[in-house]
């Protein structure tokens, strides 16, 4: 494909001008084959530190490092050439500071080519998040149940039910005032998600939230059903991959076991192909 032909990849100033139009399509991506098979279909691809729990079987998404970020971020990267980037900040990587935040943003964006950070948090972020856009960071929010904040939440619970309503509706008002090009609402009710929609000026992404959002997004192994060992609410199973590749894995150790495999085309005989036989 030509430089020309290919459609030039959103931006962080692109995705915030889809506000109130044709839905924004997004998934987790974590390695260049699933970058590439979701390229083609998604405005804009997450580098979720999900990562942690989806492929190196961690407990809650704590032990994820900016290493391992950068690491999966540079993967996606080349399997990506519509769709935009956007990286999650690991836990403590920018809690601390505004400061400790850039150093850490502007790593992860200059290592991986990411188009944008997202990191958790609402009016406790707020600051920082306004240090960071001033000084050329986009920031995609992400408030509701933020699950690097697990152990004071208590469990992957919905936020912002009765009079947690208002909490939740002052941290989108809080991210939007701050700069943040989009916010990411996660397991919150309905109608706190619609009423969040309806108020700020940036598009919403919704994940367990709702239909009306400017937006919503997957961890993709759960969409595919790759990753088994919790099912949230919120996930729709659009195939079961999982289970097939099990069933391939047994049907192959049985067929090892019944030395049926490697069967005659999948071995090398002692004698080259004879000239003229192009193989
Ligand atoms: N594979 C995967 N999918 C995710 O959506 C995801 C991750 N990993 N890791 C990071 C966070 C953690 N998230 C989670 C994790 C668990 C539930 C969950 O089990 N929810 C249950 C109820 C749990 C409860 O109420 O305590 C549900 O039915 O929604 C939800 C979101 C969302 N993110
Ligand atoms: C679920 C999305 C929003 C996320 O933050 C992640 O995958 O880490
Ligand atoms: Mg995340």
């Amino acid at each position: 494909m030509s430089a020309t032909a290919r459609k030039r990849a959103p931006n962080a100033v692109d995705i915030r001008a889809r506000k109130g139009g044709e839905p924004l399509v997004s998934l987790t991506a974590y390695t260049t084959p699933m970058a590439r098979l979701m390229d083609d279909h998604c405005d804009f691809v997450l580098v979720g530190d999900s990562v942690g729990m989806v492929l190196h079987g961690l407990e809650s998404t704590l032990g994820v490092t900016m290493e391992m970020m950068i690491l999966h971020g540079q993967a996606v990267a080349r399997g990506l050439d519509k769709a935009m980037m956007v990286i999650d900040m690991p836990f403590a990587s920018y809690e601390e500071s505004p400061a400790q935040a850039f150093r850490n943003a502007a790593r992860l964006m200059a290592e991986t080519g990411a188009g944008a950070v997202k990191l958790e948090g609402g009016v406790e972020m707020a600051e920082t998040i306004r240090f960071l856009v001033k000084r050329g960071i986009p920031v995609m929010a992400h408030i509701g149940l933020t699950p690097q904040s697990i152990n004071t939440l208590g469990g992957y619970k919905v936020q912002g039910r009765d009079d947690q309503a208002q909490t939740v509706l002052a941290d989108a008002h809080a991210v939007a005032d701050a700069g943040a090009f989009s916010l990411v609402l996660e397991k919150v009710p309905q109608g706190l998600a619609n009423q969040i929609t309806a108020e700020v000026a940036i598009p919403t992404i919704g994940i367990g939230a709702s239909a009306e959002c400017d937006g919503q997004i997957l961890v993709v192994d759960d969409m595919v059903g790759f990753f088994t060992a919790f099912k949230p609410k919120f996930v729709k199973r659009y195939a079961e991959l999982g289970p097939l590749a099990e069933a391939a894995i047994a049907e192959y150790a049985a067929e090892v076991r019944a030395r049926a495999f490697p069967a005659d085309e999948h071995v090398f005989a002692n004698q080259a192909p004879s000239q003229g036989t192009a193989k």
